[in-house]
């Protein structure tokens, strides 16, 4: 069976911004995600890197049921939670009293929140402090308290911020030790930083974001050889182009439409809806924008229309073209996609009404986003006048296909109405291949070409003719290409919730070697770190090549 994915097809979100100078009419708006589309297995640690700005909150909070402006989004938000610090309105409170306030909140049973508390209270590390008003905490103690609520609550989609740094570092990796947990049990984590050095041991994928748009979405090495590159490309630029290159990429992300007289337009409804989407609590600041502006709107060109103008910038459109190939393999991909995504719509139906996990549904007329479905294709817009035998006609299809694609029960059409034009594409349930989004395979820790040719049902020299290997030897978290002839995995067994994380490879020591950090180490035998340390005298975490650990 073909692993469940989040799949996020041309999402978009606008956030309205004050029009500094008031004698313009008109709005103005910040494109902070740009038709960003990937698609990502659940039960991974997924790192959201970029720059400040870059969309990775917004990107966050439509992961956990933001409504987004555009786009299609299917994964398994239903129990979605994000990092919160406790603000300064629970000063008064303790930690305890807090702590039993969110699970009852988020509908843990009664009879379990006394046991639940003692989990949090214990890993939490907060002790005494766990009585104390909560005014009197460290950022630190606050950090701890709301990262081991959030973990014991076992949300599927977890969604963490910077705000998990405040933590000290043993903490740290006591979090991710948690996590893999989690990530056994089905849950999707993505873990937002600009400090990309902290998270990239832990981390199954990176999603790299700059000025709202996907960079770049895939292994951790990949990813970071790229964005590595990027910054040490604009940290070669003096001050002044660093500047001007920041801020044209700012300026390329605002949309501006200036109104003559206020007729009832398109554009203007679309704004109302827009503006509401603003007032959701998720991301609820509203910023300031400084508008450089005498310059005037035809000169700040639209973000999709923007092109670096600096020479200096000419390794930006190499990136950009990369950007239109994964474009143009987006479209190619999207009919698969569709059988099983389920769009939302802007302006209607709750986000909640995501797909579940084992869900699948099929874009129908109703639901698909007319602005989305005119670029798209496979699907047609009906004009006035135009009845369904016309449009089946002009298109050379049948009525009753046509009908049945897009699940009308009689010959009813609207104008505007989007319609399906091509077949549903069969659901992983029915027909068991691998989609074409999964043609590859990341190495995991323990397989070797045999066995992951062996799960495919293919030959290992297949195997090694479709990634030019002449050799046996692979590295974990590698990618490896797999043939036509695979067949998709066996299922997994259902995941049973363990109190313990089952160890790898039990040995009683472990001799160090090259790449090796107590963490690795622990991860790899289900051990604490902590207890590694403990049972080896460690007063560091330094280890040296060929040094025997006995393992607790
Ligand atoms: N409620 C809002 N109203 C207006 N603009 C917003 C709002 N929230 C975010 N923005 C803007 O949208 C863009 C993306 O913001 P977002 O917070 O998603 O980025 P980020 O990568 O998480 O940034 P940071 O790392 O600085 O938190 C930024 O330019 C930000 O200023």
């Amino acid at each position: 069976m073909i692993r469940e994915k989040w799949k996020v097809i041309g999402l978009s979100h606008y956030y309205t911004v004050k029009q500094l100078r008031p004698q313009r009419k008109g709005t103005r708006q910040l494109l902070a995600l740009d038709r960003v589309s990937f698609s990502q297995s659940y039960g991974e640690i997924v790192g959201v890197i970029g720059g400040k700005g870059s969309g990775k909150s917004t990107l966050g909070a439509i992961l956990l049921g933001k409504k987004p402006s555009e786009g299609l989004i299917s994964g398994n938000s239903e129990t979605g939670k994000a990092l919160v610090l406790p603000d300064h309105r629970y000063d008064e409170r303790t930690g305890e009293s807090y702590t039993r306030q969110q699970l009852t909140k988020w509908g843990i049973p009664k009879k379990k929140i006394g046991e639940t508390m003692e989990q949090i209270l214990s890993f939490s590390e907060l002790g005494g402090q766990f009585g104390v008003k909560m005014k009197h905490y460290s950022l630190s103690e606050k950090s701890q308290l709301a990262i081991s609520l959030l973990l014991h609550v076992a949300p599927t989609v977890i969604y963490i911020d910077e705000s998990l740094l405040q933590v000290k570092e043993h903490f740290y990796i006591k979090v991710f030790l948690f996590l893999e947990k989690l990530k056994e049990l089905g849950s999707s984590i993505w873990i937002e930083t600009e400090q990309v050095k902290r998270i990239e041991t832990y981390c199954d994928r990176l999603i790299w974001l700059e000025f709202g748009q996907l960079k770049q979405h895939g292994n951790v090495t990949d990813v970071l050889t790229a964005y590595y590159d990027y910054y040490f490309q604009i940290k070669r630029l003096s001050l002044k182009e660093q500047q001007e290159f920041w801020e044209e990429g700012y300026q390329g992300q605002i949309e501006e439409t200036l109104i003559e007289e206020p007729p009832e337009t398109i554009e203007q409804s679309k704004v109302v809806a827009l503006s509401q989407v603003e007032q959701e609590p998720v991301l609820e600041e509203p910023i300031e924008v400084e508008d450089q502006a005498d310059t005037p709107v035809s000169e700040s060109p639209s973000r999709r229309q923007r092109q670096p103008t600096k020479s200096n910038y000419n390794w930006l459109i190499s990136l950009g073209l990369l950007g239109g190939l994964m474009g143009l393999a987006f479209f190619v991909l999207y009919p698969r996609l569709k059988a099983t995504t389920q769009p939302i719509l802007p302006q209607t139906g709750p986000v909640s009404s995501i797909n579940s996990l084992d869900s699948t549904v099929s874009a129908t007329s109703e639901t698909l986003p007319v602005s989305l479905a005119e670029e798209l294709p496979g699907t047609y817009r009906v004009k006035a006048g135009e009845s369904l035998s016309d449009i089946a006609q002009a298109l050379g299809i049948s009525l009753a296909d046509l009908q049945k694609w897009n699940q009308l029960t009689d010959y009813q059409i609207q104008p505007n109405q989007v319609l399906v034009t091509v077949p549903p594409i069969e659901t992983a349930q029915e027909e068991p291949t691998i989609a074409l989004a999964d043609f590859n395979h990341t190495v995991k820790d323990g397989e070797s070409l045999a066995t992951i040719a062996e799960t495919y049902q293919i030959s290992l020299a297949d195997l090694q003719a479709a990634n030019q290997l002449t050799e046996l030897t692979i590295y974990a978290g590698s990618q490896l290409s797999l043939p036509a002839t695979a067949k998709a995995p066996e299922p997994e067994p259902a995941p049973v919730p363990s109190k313990e994380v089952e160890p790898v490879l039990p040995s009683a020591e472990h001799v160090v070697a090259a790449g090796d950090t107590l963490y690795s180490i622990a991860r790899k035998y289900g051990v604490d770190v902590m207890a590694i340390q403990q049972a080896n005298h460690l007063q560091t975490e330094q280890l040296s090549l060929g040094q025997v650990l006995h393992l607790p």
